[in-house]
């Protein structure tokens, strides 16, 4: 099975997508030079920083040129281009587009329900907002130029619809109250001043209509609030409540499969004997929820190709996940396994550093599979590639908030580039600056654990200085992160 070549629609797509995601926080123009050449890749001289070590005194943040890549693979002498691997933004594309919004997986859910789900529905206003004229402040509603005298009843939020006011007549009026029917402003309590006769003054100029909220000013019913698609946050929340909405319809979550390969993993301890500890089922369920996800198993296989066949063959995800056995090692099953079930293969390895093993198959007509390399910061950049663009397109949210969620930013120091493939490195803000972290290895995760996104290091490297695509990391848009469910 060879993954399928790029074709320029898909590339164009690509493109589209790429530049949907620098509306996000800033349109700063593409990185369009680079530092680094090929041939100064493989001599170690490329315009920037040398390779530098793996390990160092101080955990995090950059110090000088720390940049290079770290283990193995991309900076061996003598690299070939993999001829096969798609296009980083390609496979993003193709992933968005793999599957689609499953029709009919709306659910119409409890407001205290929807946090985090995506709406399936534009949100129209179900009112006007606000419903009725309403004072904007403490004070006086009054009628007509002043003074006027105050009627020996106030008016409260919450009360029913006040009396009229005849000319020069004034009530008391709390925040949020109605307006009485004639009243021409709302004069502040700060700004005015009873006699002893009970009679108000205002002590500053007062024009027609002032600190009146007038019914619609917000949105008339029926207004377009929010376009299907957008993810329901606390102000979302909020907002669907104050436009009179007890129930939202919002897209069922993709159920996701995690599948966790590998006979080396340990559960608990220490790393002994070549055993490992096991670092992606800890992280990736919650990272998947982050996304978007239902995650609906988790379950650790070992490297067992037939337990693999049946796991795939019992699922009834929208989405299964895989971790390791994506290379050709002799206990790498996942591509056999992926053979012999007759599932199609729509990425198969990408340009890409680290992560380039990874893979997207069509198991059934409904159901992908991610195929996320084992060593974890190449699972994270298999996760963010592969698994976010899919799991955008299957939540509903491609169709609302769209694009990718990318920001750009200019790199503090020069970075090393692959020679054909776009690198992802784990970078810090430090105000507008994206600062490379070190321990950016494939095997480590020492660097995103401290990051804020993931650089998009273009073929052949950054300047100082250059614009670079960040890829946001999810925290912020998830719903409940809570609820592991390993079996
Ligand atoms: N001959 C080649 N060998 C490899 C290539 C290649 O191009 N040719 N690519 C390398 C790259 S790059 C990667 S990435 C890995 C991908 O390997 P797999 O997806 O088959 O993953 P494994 O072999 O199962 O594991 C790789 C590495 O990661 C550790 N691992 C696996 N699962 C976990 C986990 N849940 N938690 C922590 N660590 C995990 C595993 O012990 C290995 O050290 O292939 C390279 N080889
Ligand atoms: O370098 Mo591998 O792609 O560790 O991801």
């Amino acid at each position: 099975m060879t993954g399928p070549s790029a074709s320029d629609a898909e590339v164009d797509e690509a493109l589209a997508l790429v530049n949907e995601g620098r509306k996000g926080r800033g349109s700063i123009p593409h990185a369009t030079a680079a530092a680094g050449t090929a041939a100064g890749w493989m001599a170690g001289t490329a315009a920037g920083p040398t390779t530098s070590p793996a390990t160092g005194p101080t955990a995090g943040h950059a110090a000088g040129p720390l940049s290079a890549p770290q283990g193995a693979g991309p900076n061996a002498p003598g690299e070939k281009r993999h001829r096969d691997s798609t296009p980083w933004d390609v496979a993003r594309a193709r992933a968005t587009r793999a599957a689609r919004t499953p029709e009919g997986a709306t659910a119409s859910v409890p407001l205290a329900q929807a946090l985090g789900k995506v709406l399936a529905a534009p949100l129209t206003a179900l009112t006007d907002l606000p419903s009725f004229d309403t004072s904007a402040m403490d004070g006086w509603a009054v009628a007509g130029p002043g003074p006027w005298d105050v009627r020996a009843e106030g008016v409260l939020a919450g009360d029913g619809e006040p009396a009229p006011l005849g000319d020069g007549e004034a009530v008391r009026i709390a925040t949020g109250a109605g307006i009485p029917r004639d009243a021409t402003a709302v004069l502040r309590s700060e700004h005015g001043r009873t006699d002893d006769k009970g009679r108000l003054y205002a002590l500053r100029d007062l024009v027609q209509g002032q600190d009146v909220r007038p019914r619609g000013q917000e949105c008339r019913t029926g207004d377009h609030l929010l376009p299907a698609g957008s993810l329901v946050t606390p102000a979302v929340l909020g907002l669907a409540a104050a436009a009179g909405y007890d129930t939202l319809a919002t897209v069922r979550r993709p159920r996701v499969d995690v599948l966790v390969l590998g006979d080396e993993l340990l559960t608990e301890g220490l790393p002994r004997e070549g055993l490992i500890r096991d670092a992606l089922g800890p992280m990736l369920p919650s990272w998947l929820r982050a996304l978007g996800a239902e995650v609906t198993k988790v379950r650790r296989l070992g490297d067992d190709a037939k337990a693999l066949r049946e796991a795939i063959r019992k699922s009834s995800a929208d989405v299964i996940v895989t971790t390791g056995g994506t290379a050709s090692g002799p206990v790498d099953h996942v591509h056999p396994t992926l053979s012999r079930i007759g599932a199609e293969l729509l990425v198969d390895g990408v340009a890409v550093r680290p992560g380039h093993p990874m893979l997207l198959a069509r198991v059934k007509e409904d159901q992908h599979l991610v195929g996320l390399p084992g060593n974890p910061l190449a699972a994270v950049s298999g996760l963010l590639t592969l698994a976010e663009p899919l799991l955008r397109t299957l939540s509903g949210r491609a169709s609302g908030q769209g694009g990718p969620p990318m920001y750009t930013a200019p790199v503090c120091e020069a970075v090393h580039g692959h020679p054909y493939d776009t690198r992802l490195v784990p970078v810090t803000l430090r105000g507008e600056v994206a600062v490379p972290l070190r321990f950016h290895g494939p095997a480590m995760l020492r660097g995103i654990a401290a990051a804020d996104g993931l650089a998009v290091v273009p073929s052949g490297g950054a300047r100082q200085g250059q614009e670079l695509e960040i890829l946001d990391l999810p925290w912020a848009v998830s719903g409940d992160l809570g609820g592991e469910c390993f079996t």
